[in-house]
Parts: structure tokens; C-alpha cells; sequence
């Protein structure tokens, strides 16, 4: 389980009082199996997202993510928590999804014939066999967002951390990737403004300027964020 204890997040600013604070002591048990954060622009999601497996730390508090804390055990960190970005074009570092998906094998399996097979394997689970060896640039946005996905689940995390898995994608794709997210085995962890997205997880968590205002079950915290938009 992922527990956030009395977590601040602040940056410097140039005007007074000299900081912003992003996220403002939020405590919070992260244990359900589909989980959606939900909130305006700036609202404070990524920062919360980016907590989750330590790319960021705290200010104040604590982030444990099954007994780890973020801050002084990193690594463990990592590996129990896979990320994906909005832009998969962040994430896919290398020419193509199949060197992608080998370099996250790297550390796993030190055969490169072995490593190449099992990447190969990963990919077409996803359905992207045919465009394993194809440029990324190449690659529609649907396919794309996958790849990223498979690179990240080929470490074989335990939770599944995605920010706005939907949002640069056609309907067709945005469904694609709603159905794979769905199917997944992991806890999944998304930041969303698809709300029908969002509807389909079982606890839905709603950020206002850093603080969470709603929480619960999916109609009842969407229907808050709508009042609070209103
Ligand atoms: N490193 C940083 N330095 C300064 N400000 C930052 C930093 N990171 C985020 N912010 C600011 O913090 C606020 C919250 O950002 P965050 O990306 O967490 O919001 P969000 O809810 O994910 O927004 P969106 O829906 O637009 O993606 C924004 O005003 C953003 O500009």
C-alpha cells in the first residue's frame, strides 16, 4: 500500500512570500485496486503522482510505499512503481518500442538473445508485435501510449502510476488504452480529465489548490468536482 503522511510539496517563488506550495498536507491511504485523481488544471495531480514512486520528494511528510519511504529508499522505490507520462514521447527514449522495452529487461536478463525474445514477447501480449522494430515517430499516439506502458511494465512493477494515460488520444485509442488499463493485474493509479475514465475506477479523489476536497466512490466525487467547476 502506498500511504501519504502530512505531505507538502513547495517551491520557491519570485513574489512573496517566496514559496508556492503545490500539494498542502495531504494524508492519504492509497490501497484500492483502481484509483482516480481528478481536478482542474494546476490543481496540484501530477505533483501527487509524481510523489508515488520518488521522482519528487516531499517538503514535509512522508510518502511509504509498502514500508519504503520515498525519500530514503529510492530504488526500491522505483521498482515497485512504474510510471507512465501524459507524452509518451518523454517516456520512449530509444529508437524504437523494441530497444524500449529491452533496456527496461536490461537489469532482469543479462542474455541479449534472451532479452530480445522476451521483449518481443511483452510487445505482442500488447498487440505490437508488428510494430516492434518500427520508428516511435512512426507510431500512432495509441500505439505509442502502449509502448510506453509495456517499457514500463517489463520491470514488472507492483503499482502502475499513469499521468493523463487518455488525453492526447482519439476515441478509438482512448478506449484501447482505457481497456488495457482495465485488464491489468496491478494497482493502477491514474491523474485524468476523462471523466469516463475516472468513473471506472472504484475510488476517485478529487485535488483543489493542493488539498484533497472529495473522496470516495466515483458519482459521488465526480459530482463534487462538477460543483466545484460550477
Ligand atoms: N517544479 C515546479 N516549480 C514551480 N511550480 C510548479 C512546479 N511543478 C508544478 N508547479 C505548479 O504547481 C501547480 C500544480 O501543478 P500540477 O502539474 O501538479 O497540476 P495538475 O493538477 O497535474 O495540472 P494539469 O491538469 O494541468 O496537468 C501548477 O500551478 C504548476 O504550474
Amino acid at each position: 500500500m502506498i500511504a501519504l503522511h502530512g505531505v507538502t510539496v513547495a517551491v520557491p517563488a519570485l513574489t512573496p512570500p517566496g514559496t508556492k506550495t503545490l500539494l498542502d498536507g495531504v494524508s492519504i491511504d492509497l490501497a484500492e485496486h483502481r484509483i482516480a485523481l481528478i481536478g482542474a488544471n494546476g490543481s496540484g495531480k501530477s505533483t501527487l503522482l509524481r510523489l508515488l514512486n520518488g521522482l519528487i520528494v516531499p517538503t514535509q511528510g512522508r510518502v511509504d510505499v509498502e514500508g519504503h519511504d520515498t525519500r530514503r529508499d529510492a530504488a526500491a522505490v522505483r521498482r515497485l512503481v512504474g510510471f507512465t507520462f501524459t507524452d509518451p514521447l518523454s517516456q520512449l527514449v530509444l529508437p524504437t518500442p523494441l530497444d524500449d522495452v529491452e533496456l527496461s529487461l536490461r537489469s532482469r536478463v543479462r542474455d541479449r538473445e534472451a532479452r530480445q525474445a522476451q521483449a518481443r514477447a511483452w510487445l505482442a501480449r500488447y498487440g505490437l508485435a508488428d510494430v516492434a522494430e518500427r520508428s516511435i515517430y512512426d507510431l500512432s499516439g495509441g500505439e505509442r501510449q502502449l509502448a510506453a506502458l509495456v517499457s514500463v511494465l517489463a520491470v514488472q512493477p507492483s503499482v502502475l502510476v499513469c499521468d493523463e494515460p487518455t488525453t492526447l488520444l482519439d476515441l478509438r485509442n482512448r478506449n484501447l488504452v482505457a481497456q488495457v488499463l482495465a485488464d491489468l493485474p496491478h494497482q493502477v493509479i491514474i491523474a485524468t480529465h476523462d471523466l469516463e475514465l475516472a468513473a471506472q475506477s472504484e475510488r476517485v479523489i478529487v485535488i483543489d489548490a493542493g488539498r484533497v476536497v472529495a473522496d470516495g466512490d466515483p458519482e459521488t466525487a465526480i459530482a463534487a468536482y462538477r460543483a466545484l467547476l460550477a
